[in-house]
């Protein structure tokens, strides 16, 4: 039975659960549960903190698990990235008040907030900074203001939060995270593991395309193959009226509505596009 962590509450919880689910994981009903078993698919899940979670799968108690890239690293455990999930993007920075520009070597001799501190020690050490690192659970952004820092090192999402305290971000990004699927640095490639794996990369893959659908002049269909050629080469199927095709084609999410754009003014009609959930290439 493979066994498989999972982060149980933050940012990344929602749409992990929900990508396994897309690959045909059973997942939890009710937020308390810590553990789900799917004997179909012969996989144990098991709902941890997402910080928690590289400690679990570097140790070998657990085969693979989904966390922050940058939860990872800062965590120091021997995991390795099997695959990057395409969600929970973030950057990791250092902040600090508006109304100066700062610079990395500002830091020198400050007091430095944050919750990442191996992460945040190993940055400074890289850049020859002397920093002092207070080491803070959470809301790292309150802490200037309340006295006990000069500067932060935390997750950047949206930027809000930096904002809302008046601080800006400033210097290279530490670290930029996403959701990765880890597993421990040494441990076997398994049949088992890669499956997982190879079902998950089916619905990172699906998510950064879409399937387009249309009718086109069999005149035409040579403009419209170039338009569309699809990962190997488009379908392409005979319509009652023998003037005209059908042409189905997978084409990269971003690029959608100029492509459909593209078409309408070639010729083509009936332009549809629809979602693809999961693949294998
Ligand atoms: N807007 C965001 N805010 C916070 N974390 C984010 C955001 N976007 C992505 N993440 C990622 O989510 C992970 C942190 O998850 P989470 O917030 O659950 O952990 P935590 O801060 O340790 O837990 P909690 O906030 O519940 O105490 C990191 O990998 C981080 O990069
Ligand atoms: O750039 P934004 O979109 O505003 O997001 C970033 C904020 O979100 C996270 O906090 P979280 O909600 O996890 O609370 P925490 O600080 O207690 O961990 C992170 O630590 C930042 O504070
Ligand atoms: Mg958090």
């Amino acid at each position: 039975m493979l066994r498989v962590a999972v982060p149980n509450k933050g940012a990344l919880a929602g749409p992990a659960s929900e990508m396994l689910g897309e690959a045909g994981y059973r997942q939890r009903h009710e937020q308390r549960d810590l553990t789900v078993l799917d004997p179909a698919n012969e996989v144990e899940f098991f709902f941890l903190r997402p910080k928690d979670i590289p400690i679990y799968v570097g140790s070998g108690e657990l085969d693979l698990g989904i966390t922050g890239r940058d939860l990872a690293l800062d965590s120091g455990a021997p995991v390795a990235e099997k695959l990057a999930l395409g969600f929970g993007g973030s950057t990791f920075r250092y902040a600090a008040p508006a109304g100066r520009e700062w610079q990395p070597a500002d830091l020198q001799g400050k007091r430095l907030a944050t919750s990442y501190p191996r992460l945040v020690r190993d940055d400074l050490a890289r850049q020859g900074i002397e920093a002092e690192v207070i080491r803070l659970d959470g809301a790292v952004e309150i802490s200037i203001q309340l006295g006990v820092a000069d500067a932060v090192a935390d997750v950047v999402g949206s930027g809000r939060t930096l904002r809302q305290h008046n601080l800006v971000a400033f210097g290279e990004p530490i670290c930029k995270s996403e959701a990765v699927l880890v597993q421990r640095e040494d441990g076997p490639d398994t049949k088992a593991k890669a499956q997982l794996a190879a079902r998950l990369r089916g619905v990172v893959f699906a998510q950064h395309y879409m399937m387009l659908d249309y009718d086109c002049p069999r005149s035409l269909l040579d403009t419209a193959i170039a338009i569309t050629p699809g990962l190997e080469s488009p379908t392409v199927a005979p319509l009652a009226d023998q003037d005209w095709v059908a042409v189905r084609a997978m084409v990269p999410r971003k690029e959608v509505n100029r492509i459909m754009d593209e078409l309408a003014e070639a010729g083509a009609k009936a332009v549809l596009a629809s979602d693809i959930r999961s693949c294998r290439l």
